[in-house]
């Protein structure tokens, strides 16, 4: 499945669907025949032998495997391990390997490209194809050692001085997806109009039998790359602030602990207390059903653990270690903090460290507010961007960047991305701060809300298995506009698709209503959901920040389920 919103389909005619069928077929085996992963050709031959011998079932799931290639989304390509061009596979990723380095090349050079991968199933497989394929056109590839961080990686394309970056992952995908970030040597991901670029130069990939793949000729790197990162990243938090913090670490099953641990004690840190039956690799993500830290249930190990053990605070990055997830004790047990109420502590914290000429601070539109706001208060340049860190990445003179979906750049001269481990270093040093002054991050939460108003966002997905449902409802959201949400009138609409808010073209729509609440609906560019988020404004009077949460509290659940209604499949 493709999760980069390329599906309209017009209804077929039964005359059509026979032809559609023999089409399929023959496409099946053809891509079969080119498929070089035994596994896979073994895979697709069952599903024609089945769709052959008039199996429906098998003939809906040719269709989607041959739905078209997988696209570049919000991160890369992402979609489901299996045979076909709409999959993960050898033949895809030898494709996108060999269309990247024909882009390359049109530089009238020899590419170098840094390739990584994480622990999940064929992670290795397919950095080790890319790195053939680099190799086999003619240009210089280099592997990190083993299983490493997103960060990392993006750390090491600007460290070697590579025109291009890839990253074998999934993220916090469930364990069946594989995915393939993609990075230009300014160390950020594609976006327009190299993604373009790349994917003509994929689709000029006619056989796969073709693109020559050596043995070897390729190196793989050793530690120093880490070693470097870790000397570097320590830079973040400032050498004199206070060290005294009890970390509990969930690494949910992918590679972020040991960097994680290593960081923290380069730092000045005690190593965080590992979730045990979560901190090794583990593709098969064996104690959670999503291994994504915003989802219901990801968490209940680290907090469990947290309930025994009693520290400052809970620390979990995604699966490639480029997303950091905080929970704080409270009065009624362990908290999650929102990806708002991180990005926005952060974004304070390193405007009081102090900013330079010229500094940017910057969020994706999906994101609160509030950042933006805070920035207006000290009169520092602030600007919003799409979703996806493609974006945030690239902002000019960017100090820092942060996304709802628990994402944060504190370092954007190092990695320009996110960065799970150098945020929860950053996380780390406000949280040792404010226990050294006899406060919490909680304290300080509630003073930001004070001083700038209570920004309380919410989110929320319709997951589907047909793709075309998320077209159907956003095509409802535009021919039934919304008057009001909530009882209060909507005073803006912005159809995101045609540019409206000064931001180019994406698909989306975003609602203000006349008290200043803002709601935005896309299609997810990694997952197949639609996503639909939630901010109200509530301004605190006098020092009643409780009525100001409570009144928002309500605000937000009224716009909340009337979204929920208007999104319904
Ligand atoms: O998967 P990760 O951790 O790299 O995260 C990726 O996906 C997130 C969700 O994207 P979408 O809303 O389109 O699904 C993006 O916000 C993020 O910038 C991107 O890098
Ligand atoms: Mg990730």
């Amino acid at each position: 499945m493709s999760y980069a919103g390329r599906h309209e389909s017009a209804p077929a005619s039964p005359a059509d669907e026979v032809a559609d069928s023999s089409e399929l077929l023959e496409a099946a085996q053809a891509w079969l025949e080119d498929d070089p992963d035994e596994a896979t050709r073994a895979e697709l031959r069952d599903v024609v032998d089945a769709a052959s011998a008039g199996d429906e079932a098998a003939l809906t799931d040719l269709g989607d495997r041959f739905a078209g290639m997988l696209e570049f989304g919000t991160a890369g390509l992402r979609g489901a391990l299996g045979a076909g061009p709409n999959r993960m596979n050898r033949a895809v990723v030898i494709r996108a390997a060999a269309g990247l380095t024909a882009y390359l090349k049109k530089d009238d050079r020899e590419p170098f490209v840094v390739v990584g991968f994480d622990a999940r199933t064929n992670s290795d497989v397919f950095a080790r194809d890319t790195a053939a394929v680099v190799v086999g056109a003619g240009g210089r590839a280099v592997v990190l050692p083993r299983p490493l961080p997103t960060p990392v990686l993006a750390y090491a394309i600007r460290h070697l001085g590579a025109d291009a970056g890839v990253m074998v992952t999934a993220s916090h995908n469930p364990p069946q997806d594989n995915g393939y970030k993609v990075y230009l040597g300014d160390g950020s991901q594609i976006v327009s109009p190299s993604d373009v670029g790349i994917a003509a130069e994929i689709a000029r990939v006619d056989r796969v039998a073709d693109v020559p793949l050596p043995d070897d000729g390729w190196d793989t790197l050793d530690d120093e790359v880490l070693e470097s990162y870790l000397g570097e990243v320590t830079g973040v938090v400032s050498p004199d602030s206070p060290r005294d913090l009890v970390v509990v670490h969930t690494a949910l099953h992918g590679v972020g602990s040991e960097t994680v641990a290593r960081a923290f004690e380069a730092a000045g840190y005690a190593a965080p207390l590992p979730v045990p039956s979560q901190a090794q690799p583990d593709p098969a993500f064996p104690t959670v059903s999503f291994p994504n830290p915003e989802e219901p249930g990801a968490m209940d190990a680290a907090l469990e653990l947290a309930e025994q053990t009693g520290p400052d605070i809970v620390i979990a990055n995604d699966p490639d270690a480029d997303r950091c997830a905080v929970a704080v004790p409270g009065p009624g047990g362990w908290r999650m903090l929102r990806g708002d109420e991180v990005g926005v502590l952060l974004g304070a914290h390193l405007l009081d460290r102090g900013v330079e000429e010229g500094d940017v601070f910057a969020n994706s539109i999906v994101s609160s507010r509030m950042l933006a706001t805070v920035c207006r208060a000290r009169g520092v340049a602030h600007e919003e961007t799409l979703t996806g860190f493609k974006w945030i990445s690239r902002v000019p003179g960017l100090r820092y960047g942060y996304e709802e979906a628990l994402g944060y750049c504190v370092d954007p001269q190092r990695v320009r991305d996110k960065d799970g481990v150098s945020a929860a270093l950053v996380v780390a040093e406000i949280a040792a701060t404010l226990k050294a002054e006899g406060r919490s991050v909680s304290d300080r939460l509630d003073e930001l809300a004070v001083e700038h108003g209570v920004h309380a966002t919410d989110a929320f997905s319709v997951r589907v298995q047909d793709l075309s449902l998320i077209d159907t409802i956003m095509a409802r959201l535009r021919s039934e506009p919304m008057s009001s949400v909530a009882g209060v009138e909507v005073s803006r609409v912005d159809d995101l698709a045609a540019g409206d808010g000064g931001l180019p073209p994406t698909e989306g729509l975003r609602w203000f209503l006349a008290d200043e609440s803002r709601i935005i609906a896309r299609p997810s560019g990694t997952e197949p959901k639609l996503k639909v988020y939630l901010e109200v404004i509530e301004p605190v009077e006098g020092d009643d920040l409780a009525g100001a949460r409570s009144r928002a509290a309500e605000r937000l659940a009224a716009i909340r389920a009337d979204l929920e209604a208007a999104t319904t499949v």
